[in-house]
């Protein structure tokens, strides 16, 4: 392997580790970064990870516990939950050369900052040049070479052609655009939508109502990314709308079973990731500082701070004032 061919991912969870995968079916070589020697020499040993029952790791992917060896590649992929991508990044930062692209493929927003991910890397790795990945694709579809398509974004089209040349295949497909806002907003505010489908399924209020609920949330979601300046088209895209359609209706979404357990009055596990949960309060913040009506997060943020009860906020929603739609 020429490590300064290859391609960097860094988190080895169950989207890391399917895009280790994607990307070894491009025919990349791949150093995966896994945190921790013991997990790192198990993965190694084994060629599996646990997150992905079933999956044998391509022998293209290279294993390390040694972030300044995942460093050497030429593309580097992160791959850990949002709100860790600053600590990950930070630590990265003095290994990795000049203008290497980053491409950030976690969804959320910075709690706090109120930071989008490119941001977050721009901001830790100021010589690195950021990217984001996003889309409808769950890790265990990805890694299964089973067909995906997703958004990858640069603020420079040329960079973003050039890393979905690099990461496409024709099971996973990345369309590229410049508009890394539009991005970014699509993938941290689904997931908030996605807890209140689940909701909606967990108390058994219909198909009708999780249609509705998925419109009216799609909805929100581009009237905040309009005014964050995201486009239009973006927005109805693979990594909005698209994204939004997915984990609104499907069991796979962790973020939507999060919501079926909260609706059916259940604790919902946290052995899996739901990055919504930690999406909800910031994206909120973000909302009313820029005064984006977005009931349903609003909804969903009162509900996971126990300021409100799953009824009382179900009937705030069907109460509210008819309108126009728009
Ligand atoms: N799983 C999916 O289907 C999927 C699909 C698309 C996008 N995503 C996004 O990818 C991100 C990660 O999700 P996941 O499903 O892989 O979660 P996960 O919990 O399976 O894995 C997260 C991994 O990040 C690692 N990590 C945490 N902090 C780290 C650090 N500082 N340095 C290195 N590694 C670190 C953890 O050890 C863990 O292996 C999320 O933002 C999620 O929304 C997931
Ligand atoms: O399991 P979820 O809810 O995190 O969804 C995974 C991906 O984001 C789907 O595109």
């Amino acid at each position: 392997m020429t490590p300064g061919n290859s391609v960097g991912v860094i988190g080895a969870g169950a989207y890391g580790t399917a895009l280790a995968c994607a990307v070894a079916r491009a025919g990349r070589d791949v150093l995966l970064y896994v945190r921790g020697t013991e997990n790192a020499a198990q993965m190694k040993a084994t060629r599996q990870n646990p997150r992905l029952p079933g999956v044998r790791l391509d022998e293209r992917i290279g294993i390390t516990g040694e972030l300044a060896v995942a460093a050497r590649a030429r593309v580097i992929l992160m791959a850990t939950p949002a709100q860790k991508l600053r600590e990950a990044a930070m630590t990265l930062a003095p290994l990795l050369k000049p203008e290497t692209p980053v491409v950030a493929c976690a969804k959320g927003i910075e709690r706090g900052t109120h930071l989008f991910m490119t941001e977050v890397i721009a901001v830790a790795i100021p010589h690195a040049m950021p990217a984001i990945l996003s889309g409808p694709n769950f890790a265990d579809d990805v890694a299964r070479g089973l067909p995906t398509a997703v958004t990858l974004a640069a603020r420079d089209e040329t960079l973003a052609s050039h890393l979905v040349q690099m990461l496409g295949s024709s099971t996973f497909r990345p369309y590229h655009t410049t508009d890394v806002r539009g991005v970014e907003i699509g993938g941290a505010a689904k997931n908030v939508l996605a807890i209140a489908a689940g909701i909606v399924v967990g108390r058994k209020l219909g198909a009708s109502a999780q249609a509705a609920l998925t419109t009216r949330g799609f909805s929100e979601l581009a009237r905040l990314g309009r005014a964050c300046g995201a486009r239009s088209e973006t927005l109805a895209g693979l990594s909005g709308l698209g994204d939004l359609i997915l984990s609104c209706s499907s069991l796979q979404s962790r973020n939507f079973a999060f919501g079926i357990a909260l609706g059916r009055g259940e604790t919902p596990a946290r052995d899996k990731l739901a990055e919504g949960e930690f999406t909800a309060p910031v994206l909120i913040e973000l909302a009313a500082s820029r005064n984006v009506d977005m009931p349903v997060s609003n909804a969903v943020a009162a509900i996971l701070s126990g300021k409100v009860t799953i009824d009382a906020a179900i009937e705030g929603l069907l109460t509210r004032p008819f309108k126009a739609e728009e």
